[in-house]
């Protein structure tokens, strides 16, 4: 299969209600110095679903993200958020990100770096008014979303008298308040100590289950993994493939009682045995 992927062109396996990977290959560099971090990954991911992805460190898992968030785009295949584009999703704004650091402008309060991606680049609003993809959503207040991850009381402060949980939060609110279709995040709690990541996987968790966004999520954690998705897709070491696609039946709202039940752990079990797989030649993952 040839690169479809400029902006526009047709898209075989687009879906207005599916993020489709389809068949992709990347590529890095070339000669002695060649690296393929995906070859033939086909992956699906519902509208309204919680995917985690997890495989052994350098697999390609975030190449994959890149690629759905149109920053990377690949060798050969094809990949579509919602029937359009990546580059088109994200012109629109129908992508949040993030990211393993939470990137704030230093110069602006935590409510200045929330409201700002919504300020900025108006016309991404009536580009995606225009994508058959998008599904309008009833805006959510900014200080509603701080409130609910836990900061009602820092929203005037700057990034620099945060900690590094209250910063992530903020990047969680700043991707949710834009109201994305998809929002994909990239080991966004790696950065951070157990107590702090346990606390915002909670409220991580209770704002998901009232807005059911889209989201894609990388992480090394086999319990955060379990914890948070419908989802789990285990990725083979590089070349990164899917190794196995695993449904978590386990029912919503997920508390702490429900965490420590034997179904949780029947569920780590049988992701460790195919990480085991996929670890054939790879380090090992929390
Ligand atoms: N821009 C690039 N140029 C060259 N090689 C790259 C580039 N980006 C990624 N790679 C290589 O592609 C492979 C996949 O990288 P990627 O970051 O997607 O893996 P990962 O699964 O997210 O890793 P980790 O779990 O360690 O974060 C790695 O071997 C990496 O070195």
């Amino acid at each position: 299969m040839t690169n479809t992927h400029s902006a526009g062109a047709s898209l075989e396996y687009a879906s207005p209600d599916e993020i489709v990977v389809s068949d992709a290959l990347k590529v890095y560099g070339s000669g002695a110095g060649e690296v393929t971090a995906l070859s033939h990954v086909d992956l699906t991911v519902k509208r309204g679903q919680f995917v985690s992805v997890i495989g052994p460190s350098g697999c390609g898992k975030s190449t994959m993200l890149r690629m759905i968030a149109g920053l990377e785009q690949p060798d050969s295949g094809e990949v579509s958020v919602f029937g359009a584009h990546p580059d088109e999703a994200c012109a629109a704004k129908m992508i949040g990100f993030v990211p393993q650091v939470p990137a704030l402008l230093p110069w602006l309060s935590v409510l200045g770096n929330v409201t700002i991606p919504s300020k900025v680049n108006r016309r991404a609003d009536a580009l995606r008014r225009t994508l058959p993809g998008h599904v309008a959503r009833p805006a959510t207040d900014p200080r509603v979303l701080l409130t609910k991850l836990g900061l009602g009381d820092a929203i005037d402060r700057l990034p620099h008298q945060l900690s590094g949980g209250m910063q992530q939060r903020v990047a969680i609110a700043r991707a949710f308040s834009i109201q994305a279709d998809v929002l994909l995040m990239d080991e966004p709690f790696s950065a951070l100590d157990e107590f702090t990541r346990e606390a915002i996987q909670v409220q991580l968790l209770e704002l998901w289950e009232q807005m059911r966004t889209t989201v894609v999520f990388v992480t090394h954690s086999v319990s955060e993994a379990v914890v948070l998705s419908d989802v789990v897709v285990v990725m083979s070491a590089r070349p990164g493939r899917i190794e196995a696609v695993i449904p978590i039946d386990l029912p919503r709202p997920r508390r702490q009682g429900l965490l420590e039940a034997a179904a949780m752990h029947e569920y780590e079990d049988l992701i460790r045995e195919k990480l085991q797989t996929a670890w054939a030649s790879g380090p090992v993952v929390r």
